[in-house]
């Protein structure tokens, strides 16, 4: 019969690896040991001179006894006590391991029988440490607290490999992107485009339970790593020294109209038609002519070639094209203008590796989409450019999309700019960063582009399941663990970490307060004050 009874005596540790696998490990401990779900445990295999690290999936009451009924009878604690032949058993999910080189490896051996199991001390961390990135989200999470010194960074690298950011509404997900944001201007490793219809990124605004929250433009340490085109008015521009945000008809292409209205087969065949011509002269086209009496043989106008592509629709399709792009430019005539546009500098501030804020509040979620379309096709088109060119240095930028449902769903090819940003963004540069409360709609196509999963609670068992099999690490023994995620906690799958790591986000609000807590910070007032 097995016995617990520790052979070192005294203080030492009474946990001991039994078992199991390369990919599971076992162990038992006292039936009065304080283990929880998550807790990050260290194995010392002395034989090999390994340091393994992992984390406990499953607690279970086990014992040494044949009888199986041995707890349900009366008096069962009389007769056996509760000794040391009862026991709690323990699974973990090995992280990796640390050789005599100090280097951290992916678990691909087993521990030694009996190694010993025990909660890591302080330097222990550094093995945890040095297989993080540069861009800082939080702090990691074990069992029931966090272990304060490591902190969970990803690898500005991998970025252009698409990332994903899976939450069910109120789990914290507008915090964290905030908090990506913060680091993504303090590290200038990539640019960073995000479209905020909501004006709460510039300068907060209030959470989903109503507590105030502060904004990008609150991190004053790194300013000079954020860059916010905006429609706001004159004087709120001037305070905060921000861009006027202007798109022009050039930006425009005929495929825009499909993110802002349902199209009829013919209706789609016009902006089919019209998709490489210049939006000044399709704008100009439909607005100076008149289609109950058009006739593409005897047009006069200034626009021949267009005439005599839409020659064979009907008048009738025509007229509700006009009426659409007539709706498109008063709806979006607050940035929208026929001529000077701020996409070139938009494209400078993210080669300059800036955080570009988009801050277009109370526009209506087509006009979100408008712009959004609008700048993730100059960026592909300048990247692809610079690539034909053979540019020595490929800039990188990460292009949010959130609610990507709406664009990235698995129905018709409305979405064609963002589709192939998925599919070829990352060949030229460019990554999208996926924000979705309902991954099980997002084409599962653009999900397995996605390297970097960053779960945020997710209460849909469909939702976890699609994302657990489409991670690049197995993410389905972490199933209790996502479900039981608090507000602000994250499972993060990404690569250059070994291990999907559990993850307690920085409260935005915490963390810019240590970012600018440095010497020669100075409040956003203070700065402010001092600009004029
Ligand atoms: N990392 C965190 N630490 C502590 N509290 C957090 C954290 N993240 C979020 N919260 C709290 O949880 C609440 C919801 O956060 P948040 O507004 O970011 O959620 P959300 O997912 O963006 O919601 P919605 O989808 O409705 O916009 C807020 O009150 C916020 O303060």
């Amino acid at each position: 019969m097995m016995s617990l009874i520790d052979i070192d005596g005294g203080d030492a540790s009474k946990y001991r690896l039994i078992g199991d696998r390369v990919l599971s490990y076992r162990f038992a401990v006292p039936h009065d040991a304080e283990l929880y779900l998550g807790d990050v445990l260290k194995i010392t295999d002395s034989v090999k001179g390994l340091t393994f690290f992992a984390k406990v999936s499953d607690l279970l009451h086990g014992c040494n006894f044949s009888d199986p009924k041995w707890d349900t009878r009366p008096h069962t604690e009389h007769f056996y006590g509760i000794g040391e032949d009862v026991f709690i058993l323990v699974e973990a999910i090995p992280l990796g391991f640390v050789g005599e080189d100090g280097v951290f490896r992916k678990p691909r051996t087993i521990p030694a029988k009996f190694s010993r199991v025990e909660q890591p001390q302080a330097e222990d961390f550094a093995f945890l440490r040095q297989v993080m990135g540069e861009i800082e989200v939080g702090v990691m999470k074990t069992g029931q607290g966090v272990l304060k010194d490591v902190r969970v960074a990803l690898h500005a690298t991998v970025m252009r490999q698409h990332m994903g950011v899976f939450a069910t509404t109120g789990m914290g997900k507008s915090n964290f992107m905030k908090v990506f944001c913060a680091s993504c201007m303090q590290a200038r490793k990539f640019g960073l485009l995000i479209v905020d219809p909501h004006g709460e990124y510039v300068a907060g605004g209030r959470s989903s339970s109503g507590t105030a929250t502060q904004g990008l433009l609150h991190y004053q340490a790194g300013r000079d790593g954020l860059a916010v085109f905006t429609t706001r008015s004159d004087s709120f521009r001037k305070k905060y020294l921000l861009d006027q945000l202007y798109l022009d008809y050039d930006d425009f292409r005929a495929p825009d109209l499909l993110l802002l209205y349902e199209h009829s087969q013919p209706q789609r065949e016009v902006v089919e038609m019209l998709e490489s011509t210049p939006g000044s002269a399709v704008i100009d086209f439909f607005q100076n002519t008149d289609f109950a009496t058009f006739d593409a043989d005897t047009y006069t106008g200034r626009h021949p070639a267009i005439a005599r592509d839409l020659k064979n629709f009907s008048p009738s399709t025509l007229s509700v094209m006009q009426r659409r792009i007539k709706g498109m430019l008063n709806r979006n005539r607050g940035f929208l203008r026929e001529r000077g546009s701020s996409i070139p500098d938009i494209i400078k501030a993210l080669h300059e590796n800036k955080v570009v804020l988009i801050d277009i509040p109370g526009m209506s979620e087509q006009s979100e989409l408008f712009v959004l379309s609008i700048i993730t096709r100059m960026i592909m088109r300048n990247h692809q450019g610079e690539d034909a060119r053979g540019a020595e240095e490929q800039k990188q930028v990460l292009i949010t999309i959130e609610e990507a449902q709406r664009v990235l769903g698995s129905g018709l090819g409305s979405t064609r700019t963002f589709r192939e940003a998925a599919m070829e963004g990352r060949k030229f540069g460019v990554g999208l960063c996926v924000v979705t409360q309902q991954p099980k709609n997002i084409d599962a196509r653009v999900l397995a582009q996605l390297n970097t999963f960053v779960v945020m609670g997710l209460s849909d068992r469909g939702d976890r399941d699609i994302i657990a099999s489409s991670a690049k690490q197995d993410l389905s023994r972490l199933d209790t663990e996502i479900q039981t995620l608090e507000p602000g906690e994250a499972v993060i799958s990404t690569l250059g970490i070994p291990f999907p790591v559990s993850t307690r986000i920085h409260l935005f609000e915490e963390y810019i307060q240590d970012l600018n807590g440095r010497p020669g910070s100075r409040p956003i007032e203070e700065g402010l004050d001092t600009s004029f």
